[in-house]
């Protein structure tokens, strides 16, 4: 016996779950400390599994982004509702977001039953601490803790950045022991296309209205490297004329706006300059065409 406890390394899957806008793609953000996972201030626009990896000298947490968990009323909804449910399966520890400013209500309730029956380790993330004071803080940490079984409650704020490594810590205590499970320089294994799309849509979705969401989908044509200039060829479809209208603006201004806003972000993420070019397309009734949904990437 040395004395020195050699401890495993560990590694996993690990996503955050949580009723729409309870801060799961801000916390990820914040977590990672670049833009991948995509947020808006509006309701389930998390669409795509996007894996962040998070690597500490002793442990490796693939993060995996999941979309929101909610009442399916196109085929679009039951997809991604699968895709939740698929997700879930997964992984080994999963963090239940519950916004720090809102009573716990049924949607938490119903998430959480739901997760009380998967193997992985459920912990309680009460959110956006930043927004409340601390007597309003222990009230929910206590409301929260009755909603379940879980492995802790770790209060967190991604805007102030308050105990954000904290979490990370007790998600990585709830790994498995496991070699790595991805090279060290890899931050996340989605393809650049579906990144630069996801930015664009983020945009084109920025102070419309709240049925917009999910008419809108943005596929990556073209992306053309050129030295220090990546030019990019890019369709945003609609489902109806008059969506088409909203998103171009009068003589195509928001359009353009749209498009100086994504590439200042596109150019972050790439780390080049960028041309980009939109088209903003009608495809009809694509949420309830399979056909479309399979070509737009669902
Ligand atoms: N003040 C504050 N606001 C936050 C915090 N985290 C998220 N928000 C805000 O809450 C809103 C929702 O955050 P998102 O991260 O998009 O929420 P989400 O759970 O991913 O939402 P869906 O994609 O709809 O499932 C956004 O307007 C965020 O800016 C936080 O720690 N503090």
């Amino acid at each position: 016996m040395t004395g020195v406890e050699q401890r495993p390394y560990r590694a996993g899957f690990g996503c955050f779950v949580g009723r729409p806008n309870a801060g799961k793609s801000t916390l990820t953000n914040a977590i990672v400390g670049t833009k991948i996972a995509i947020t808006s201030n509006k309701p389930q626009t998390t669409r795509h599994v996007i894996r962040a990896v998070l690597h500490r000298p002793e442990s490796q947490l693939v993060l995996v982004d999941t979309p929101g968990l909610h009442r399916p009323r196109t085929l679009l909804g039951e997809r991604l509702n699968d895709l939740v449910r698929t997700t879930w399966t997964e992984v080994d520890v999963i963090g239940l977001c519950i916004p720090a400013d809102e009573p716990v209500g049924r949607g938490d309730r119903f998430i959480s039953g739901e997760l009380s029956e998967l193997k992985a380790t459920v912990l309680a993330v009460v959110t956006k601490t930043d927004l409340v004071d601390k007597r309003r803080l222990a009230e929910q940490l206590l409301a929260v803790s009755e909603l379940g079984d879980f492995a802790a409650v770790v209060p967190v704020s991604a805007v102030s950045g308050h105990q954000v490594d904290t979490l990370v810590d007790v998600m990585t205590g709830h790994l498995p022991p496991s070699p790595q499970l991805y090279p060290d320089d890899m931050l996340t294994d989605e393809p650049e296309q579906v990144l630069v799309a996801e930015l664009i849509r983020e945009a084109a979705l920025e102070g419309v209205r709240d049925e917009l969401p999910h008419s809108i989908a943005v596929v990556v044509e073209e992306m053309i490297p050129e030295g220090q200039l990546t030019k990019i060829y890019a369709d945003l479809y609609v489902e109806r004329p008059s969506q088409k209208a909203i998103v171009l603006g009068h003589r195509a201004s928001r359009l353009k706006e749209v498009g100086t806003t994504a590439r200042r972000q596109i150019e972050e993420l790439l780390g080049t300059r960028v041309y980009l070019d939109l088209h903003v397309r009608v495809a009809k009734e694509w949420q309830r065409d399979p056909k479309q949904l399979r070509k737009l990437g669902f």
